[in-house]
């Protein structure tokens, strides 16, 4: 199948898997970038939504047809740099903003990113939602010589992409009298100063380090990218941290590796929960139904293990978030930082450090 909406000169190719070629306008850098196709649902966002590490690996598509309305600025990143491999969008827009330093296009450019605008986005979800996220190519190249590209190249859910957006250092950040230990997995930036703005002390590790925190009051598993499954030794020494019955919270990824390390089953979802507006219904804590940001293509079933499901989101019932009934030990599978998102459930950072606090 052959998509053409574009009109334009500058050609530029999304190419997926199957075959199926979306054709439209180039931006950003004039070059290929291969990763998991994925789509993202949020209106708002993208200079946070490129630039959290979770993406690493991923061609986002933005199912918002207008994306870059208020271009790029500094307070909106979620590290130090574009994190996405590709983008995919319909129009990509001029800002009006009074803190923009740059469009859209510029800052992909400036950030070695390649994309494609003007493609016919919503037959492209269509197709993901039916098929399931498949491996896709975008560029310049043509889409035979993008095809090939693809087929060579190893698969998302092989790769392991979370020593690439790790610190490589234990780094200390923030003071007070708790500390909190980071596992970088890929850390949001809003993530630690959620943290920081509560008056803790922060230690950032290695995410093959987590032991360079265990003598921290308690330990967080952070957000990251790619298939968790490929994490099983960070798992074990989660299990072995556990064993302490220390405070323990992850976010994410961190959920999905506190989750295998009480001997939850990993499994991939079809196409992933990509949103800032998702429900979440509390099962346990408030019985409320909270608004919330998500980014996740794989999920947990804690079915048999120690671990009980606090949260849901009811539209397909996947687990949002797992606690320990004799330990302190809770985990959110959305996102609470947001950013970006519902400011909803920033309660969550509340409930780890009364839990820290208690056990201190
Ligand atoms: N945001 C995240 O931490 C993503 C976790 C994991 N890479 C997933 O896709 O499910």
């Amino acid at each position: 199948m052959h998509i053409d909406v574009s009109g334009a000169n500058n050609r530029g190719y999304l190419v997926l898997e199957d075959g199926t070629v979306f054709v439209g306008r180039l931006i950003g850098a004039e070059k290929t970038a291969i990763g998991e196709v994925v789509f993202t649902t949020a209106v708002v966002g993208y200079p946070q939504i490129l630039t959290d590490p979770s993406y690493k690996g991923q061609i986002i598509v933005f199912t918002k047809p207008l994306v870059g309305n208020y271009g790029v600025s500094e307070d909106q990143m979620e590290s130090d740099g574009v994190k996405a491999e590709g983008v995919v969008l319909f129009e990509a827009t001029k800002p009006s903003h009074y803190k923009s330093v740059m469009t859209l296009e510029e800052w992909l450019a400036a950030s070695g990113i390649p994309g494609v605008a003007r493609v016919d986005t919503r037959a492209l979800v269509l197709k993901l939602r039916e098929h399931g996220v498949m491996m896709g190519a975008v560029g310049p190249e043509e889409p035979g010589a993008l095809l090939e590209a693809l087929r060579k190249s190893p698969r998302y859910e092989e790769l392991s992409y979370v020593d690439l957006v790790s610190v490589q250092e234990p780094v200390e950040l923030g003071e007070g009298r708790l500390c909190v230990g980071i596992v970088d997995c890929g850390v949001k930036k809003s993530i630690v100063k959620e943290f920081l703005k509560r008056g803790v002390r922060v230690r950032l590790v290695p995410c093959r380090r987590p032991e360079a925190a265990f003598d921290c009051d308690g330990l967080f598993l952070s957000n990251g990218p790619g298939n968790p499954q490929l994490l099983d030794s960070l798992a074990s020494k989660v299990a072995q941290y556990a064993e302490y019955k220390k405070p323990l919270m992850g976010i994410c990824l961190g959920h999905q590796v506190i989750a295998m390390a009480f001997g939850a089953r990993i499994y991939k979802l079809k196409f992933g929960h990509r949103a800032s507006n998702k429900p979440v219904r509390d099962l346990r804590f408030t019985g409320k139904t909270y608004i919330t940001t998500h980014n996740h293509g794989y999920a947990v079933d804690p079915e048999g293990t120690e671990l009980k499901v606090w949260a849901v989101q009811p539209d397909d019932g996947t687990v949002e978030g797992l606690y320990h009934e004799r330990q302190p030990v809770f985990t959110t599978q959305f996102h609470p930082e947001a950013s970006p998102g519902p400011r909803d459930t920033l309660w969550i950072f509340d409930k780890f450090l009364g839990l820290i606090e208690r056990h201190a």
